[in-house]
């Protein structure tokens, strides 16, 4: 787990993400053109979080995708949400 300073620190690198003290988590909101396009890249971030056995927390309303990334097993975030956000950022 990465204390407060450190993830604030991190994202820094990660346009687009915040952190949610109140999920431990780090989030982003994204917008797509319609739903179509959302449901296509939750499938794309849902096949590579199933490779880095590391899953997303996700609500999807038509056109947009808000993701939290959090890591259960350590109870907040780690360096594997950076990475993993890291990545989205990369195929948005
Ligand atoms: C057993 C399995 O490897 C674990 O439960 C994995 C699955 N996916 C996971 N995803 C996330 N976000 N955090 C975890 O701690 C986690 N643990």
């Amino acid at each position: 787990m990465m204390t407060e300073q450190a993830i604030l620190d991190a994202l820094i690198d990660l346009p687009g993400w915040s952190y949610d003290a109140a999920r431990k988590a780090i989030h982003r909101r994204i917008i797509l053109k319609d739903f179509p396009q959302a449901l296509a890249l939750m499938v794309r971030i849902g096949v590579e979080a199933e490779k880095r056995d590391h899953h997303p927390e996700w609500t999807n309303v038509y056109n947009r995708l808000d993701i939290w990334l959090t890591t259960h097993d350590a109870g907040g975030v780690s360096r594997r949400d950076m990475d993993l956000a890291g990545w989205i950022n990369g195929v948005i």
